[in-house]
């Protein structure tokens, strides 16, 4: 079966994206913002600024035309979460009922501290929401590399939908039902994996790092617990796959964010010369303003906002981690009764 799909968002990840499905047969659109960088794909066959040496599949098409690029019913959403509500109110005319939308950004909304199945829930609320997470690399899925992602919704026909599509060659899909779970181990593994940069940069060893993704898994269970999260799902590929995948690696943009900080640069400066976005920058201003309503201890999280938003010194906040109250390691609300 063919399919017109539009790719709203032409980064690394939109265009991985693009460019899987357009491999496999599909009829795909990506929507660029710049119509200087949809002009370009068109002609060259490449991104002149993600994936910049990925030939494109020749049947991809770009636009910058947004009326053009939503007359479609199936869309997948790959703009900077921070810009997920600006932009679904610009494409919202636009729009049929009843789209399918799969959600493939990380993060919380600062000014709310929403997850995005919340924002496309008030803004386009008949939109049939699904997310894909897990660890993906643009850079890796854009070269075929192997990759398994899971893709969420609460409807059975979405899961499946997206799974259909996107299942595809050294491309695994799987499914779940834990929208919240998902979207939560995406949005916060960002904000941890800042910190394993800082403790990369800083030297701090092996024990370091393995004690900051299990801590950093700790506040990521805690987070999903309060919200409704099947603690699980964060055993699976959006939870500790994805936490290792962008702590571990140098590809991760989270990471190397976190090694730059540490190097003494400025968070200006440290953003400046990723040009592209680590969603974990802000992510952390969701978690860290919106602690009281959340309602959950997150001390990796806190100190990650503290380095980048109060120039405290890591080491400092290192001692301060150190020197905590000793406690048990599972929090009550997900600790088993030992019987
Ligand atoms: N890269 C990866 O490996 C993965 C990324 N993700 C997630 O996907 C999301 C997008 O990331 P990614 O593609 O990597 O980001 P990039 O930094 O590579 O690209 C960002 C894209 O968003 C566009 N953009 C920025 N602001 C707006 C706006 N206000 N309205 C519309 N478009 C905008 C940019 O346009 P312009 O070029 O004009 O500035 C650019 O096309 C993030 O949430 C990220 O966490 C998830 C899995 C893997
Ligand atoms: O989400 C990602 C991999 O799964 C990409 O991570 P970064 O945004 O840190 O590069």
């Amino acid at each position: 079966m063919n399919n017109s799909i539009t790719v709203f968002g032409a980064g690394s990840w939109g265009t991985a994206l693009a460019s899987h499905l357009s491999h496999q047969g599909e009829d795909v659109t990506l929507w660029c913002r710049r119509p200087e960088q949809a002009k370009a794909i068109n002609m060259t066959g490449r991104n002149p600024d993600y994936l910049k040496n990925i030939d494109l599949p020749e049947r991809l098409t770009a636009t910058s035309d947004l009326e053009e690029a939503c007359s479609t019913d199936t869309f997948i959403l790959a703009v900077p979460t921070q810009s997920v509500r600006s932009f679904l109110k610009q494409a919202k005319p636009f729009l049929r009922e009843g789209i399918h939308l799969c959600n493939a950004a990380k993060g919380l909304e600062i000014s709310t501290g929403k997850r995005i199945s919340e924002i496309v829930a008030e803004i386009i609320p008949s939109a049939r929401y699904s997310i894909i997470s897990g660890p993906s690399h643009a850079e890796e899925v854009a070269l075929s590399k192997p990759t398994a992602v899971v893709v969420a919704s609460i409807h059975e026909e979405e899961r499946t939908l997206w799974q259909n599509l996107l299942n595809r060659g050294f491309f695994r899909v799987y499914t779940s039902s834990d929208v919240i779970g998902v979207e939560i181990g995406g949005a916060v593994k960002n904000v941890i994996a800042i910190a394993a940069g800082i403790a990369s940069e800083m030297d701090l060893g092996d024990n370091a790092m393995a004690a900051l993704v299990s801590r950093g898994l700790a506040e990521v269970m805690r987070l999903g617990a309060k919200a409704g999260a099947h603690p699980l799902t964060f055993a699976g590929l959006a939870g500790i796959g994805d936490l290792m995948v962008t702590c571990y690696s140098s590809l991760s943009r989270n990471y190397r964010l976190g090694r730059a900080i540490a190097k003494g640069m400025t968070l200006e400066g440290a953003q400046k010369s990723l040009g592209q976005v680590a969603e974990g920058a802000y992510t952390v201003r969701a978690l860290v303003e919106h602690a009281k309503e959340l309602g959950v201890e997150l001390p990796i999280a806190e100190a990650v906002y503290r380095v980048l938003y109060e120039q405290k010194t890591p080491i400092s906040l290192l001692e301060e981690l150190f020197s905590r109250c000793p406690k048990p390691e599972m929090p009550p609300e997900i600790r088993w009764v030992s019987k």
